[in-house]
């Protein structure tokens, strides 16, 4: 068993909704076990440059529905130099911190491991981003609501879609894994999804993509048709695919880049109570003296995971709705 009296934690990479209900659920549990919470601005940057304050129980209240997150976020390019992480574990034995908790995605994860290496307390890391793309979890804080702000965004452009009769093209967020792409295009009913796992294109293979957009107007005559394209599927992004399907097929087909909306907004139920459940377990677990850890839900159950491996291993997308949707959009 560990004694922990006063804990450091911090938001980083990309912001995803659910993080603050994370920030409020270490607070609460925290205190319930007379813990002190400092929690660091900016990132990385609040570690390495000392910018933080004090966590109390009424810092946190009514922020469970907020998105984005109060101690904000940011990539902070320093933890890549030699310098950087040992900066960051000074400002740890300086404010004598007995643990760090970090909430973010896969790189973040690799700062706090780099940080391990000049810092005697004990750090946990929680999977918060859209992505989805950690291992040792089945869900990561964000992805939830991502996928329902998505979904809304793609129902939108069906109804606009149908009344043209038009194609649209809408490119989805998820750096390296097409999670996001694949759940909201297949929750949507798009006709065609492009994802990394699904192949990415080349302008040397549209045919690829354009063969089933002619395929259907054949069946169906002239009819909307969306394709859900995860980013950096298609070199120029889904603009330049767009354009090249026009070009090939002679009928007009429009993009629409969803960005940062995903990122943003309240987070959905699921979201807030995933949040909740790992900001907790996180606390509990350091004070059984859990370290290099990852919280993360598998089966409905929070689970430890070790840090290094949730970065390290690629996690595999749902291979049955992955093969249901090649089944389905093959012509
Ligand atoms: N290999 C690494 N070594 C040290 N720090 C890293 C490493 N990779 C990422 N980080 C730190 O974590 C931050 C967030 O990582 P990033 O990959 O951008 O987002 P995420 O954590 O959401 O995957 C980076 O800006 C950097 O400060
Ligand atoms: O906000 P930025 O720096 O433009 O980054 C965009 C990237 O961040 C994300 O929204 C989230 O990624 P991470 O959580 O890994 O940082 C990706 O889907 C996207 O590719």
């Amino acid at each position: 068993m560990s004694s922990i009296r006063r804990i450091g934690i911090l938001t980083s990479g990309g912001d995803a909704p659910g993080m603050n209900a994370c920030i409020r659920s270490i607070v609460l549990t925290a205190a319930a076990h007379q813990i002190d919470v400092i929690g660091f601005s900016h990132g990385y940057n609040g570690l390495i440059e000392g910018e933080y304050r004090t966590l109390l129980p009424y810092h946190v209240q009514h922020i469970i529905h907020l998105g984005g997150t109060i101690l904000k976020s940011a990539r902070c390019p320093a933890m890549h130099t030699e310098q950087g992480p040992k900066a960051a574990a000074q400002t740890l034995q300086q404010l004598q911190l007995d643990a760090l908790l970090v909430i973010g995605g896969d790189g973040s994860f690799k700062g706090a491991l780099a940080i391990a290496q000049h810092y005697s307390g004990q750090i946990l890391g929680l999977p918060g981003t859209i992505d989805n793309d950690v291992d040792g979890t089945d869900a990561t804080i964000g992805y939830a609501t991502a996928i329902d702000t998505a979904l809304d965004a793609i129902d939108k452009i069906r109804d606009t879609a149908d009344a043209f009769e038009r194609i649209f093209l809408v490119e989805l967020m998820g750096r390296h894994s097409g999670f996001i792409a694949l759940s909201a295009g297949i929750a949507s009913g798009a006709e065609q999804i492009i994802c990394p796992e699904l192949g990415r294109l080349t302008p040397d293979d549209l045919e690829r993509v354009t063969r089933p957009i002619q395929n259907a107007q054949l069946v169906k005559g002239k009819s909307s048709y969306i394709m859900v394209v995860a980013e950096h599927c298609y070199p120029g992004g889904s603009t330049a695919l767009a354009e090249a399907i026009t070009k090939a097929i002679g009928i007009e087909c429009r993009a629409c880049v969803l960005g940062h909306i995903q990122r943003g907004g309240s987070p959905i139920g699921a979201d807030r109570i995933l949040a909740t459940k790992l900001g907790a377990y996180a606390v509990e677990q350091l004070l059984k003296g859990a370290h290099l850890m990852m919280a993360g839900e598998v089966n409905h159950t929070a689970s430890l995971y070790p840090l290094q491996a949730s970065g390290e291993g690629k996690k595999r997308i749902d291979p049955y709705l992955l093969r249901w949707q090649q089944q389905v959009a093959s012509d």
